[in-house]
């Protein structure tokens, strides 16, 4: 199980949360919910370890992150953060390769398996016309989907992802919904940063809502997704009919 406990987080002159404590485990699918600027991002990294809490603490497992060996951190998390740093020159192909490091077994590279692997999630994401093109090519919404199929490909046991539907169309929003449901029904968990709250009820088992106050609510989605929590949440008056099926 990831655990958070008593956790606080801020920067100077503003508290994200404070003394939160909840425990994702696998099989769960959650989203983290909240308004710009409320910390939801700050939260996804210090539950992937990327940024130590002000206090309380993340541990996987009873380990705490920190005390991870780099190999088994990746086999066990794996992050898909709002932006990336830098920039890769290889194919659609080479790039979701990378997500097969932290199982490679042998000194010289890749094993038939981890190709097998990446042609699967090729599939999967409908890369399969693009994996030969240079990743630099791609428009955003087919990037997108290249970093959800390398963090595939990296199978971790638990999947942050911070705004995993930015630049994707209806159709590929409601296909990365339903993988991640998917991905948690296999036993694995997922966490997640969400705008759309369309896709709350039918995919997601468990909610945390941030206020920018710093209080949360956690819980699970059918007890805590109400209009009146969400318009406290987003302070707007929302016409809310929860969409309970899980087609288009
Ligand atoms: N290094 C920093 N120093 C000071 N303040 C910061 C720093 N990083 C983030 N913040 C502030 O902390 C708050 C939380 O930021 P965070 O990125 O976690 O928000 P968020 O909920 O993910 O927002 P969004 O929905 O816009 O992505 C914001 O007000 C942000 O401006």
């Amino acid at each position: 199980m990831l655990a958070a406990r008593q956790l606080s987080l801020q920067y100077p002159g503003k508290r994200l949360c404070r003394s939160l404590s909840f425990e994702v485990n696998p099989g769960e699918c959650w989203a983290i919910l909240g308004q710009n600027g409320c910390g939801k991002t700050t939260l996804l990294h210090t539950l992937g370890g990327l940024r130590a809490p002000d206090s309380g603490t993340v541990t996987i497992q009873g380990s705490a992150i920190s005390a991870l060996p780099r190999r088994e951190r990746a086999c066990k998390l794996g992050v898909m953060l709002q932006e990336e740093p830098g920039e890769f020159w290889g194919t659609v192909r080479d790039y979701i390769l990378l997500g097969r490091y932290p199982h490679v077994k042998s000194l010289f590279g890749w094993d038939d398996p981890d190709y097998t692997m990446v042609e699967k999630v090729i599939a999967q994401l409908e890369l399969s016309q693009l994996a030969d093109r240079s990743l630099s090519t791609l428009s955003g919404g087919e990037r997108q989907r290249a970093r959800m199929a390398l963090l595939l490909a990296q199978s971790p046991e638990y999947y942050l992802l911070d705004e995993p539907l930015q630049h994707l169309d209806l159709r590929h929003q409601y296909l990365t919904m339903a993988l991640l449901h998917d991905i948690a029904q296999q036993g694995q968990a997922v966490i997640m940063v969400l705008h759309d709250i369309h896709w709350l009820i039918p995919f997601c088992d468990h909610v945390l809502m941030l206020f920018n106050d710093g209080h949360a609510l956690v819980g699970k989605t059918t007890e805590l997704v109400t209009q009146a929590n969400l318009e406290a949440l987003y302070q707007c008056r929302i016409a809310y009919s929860s969409m309970n099926e899980r087609t288009i």
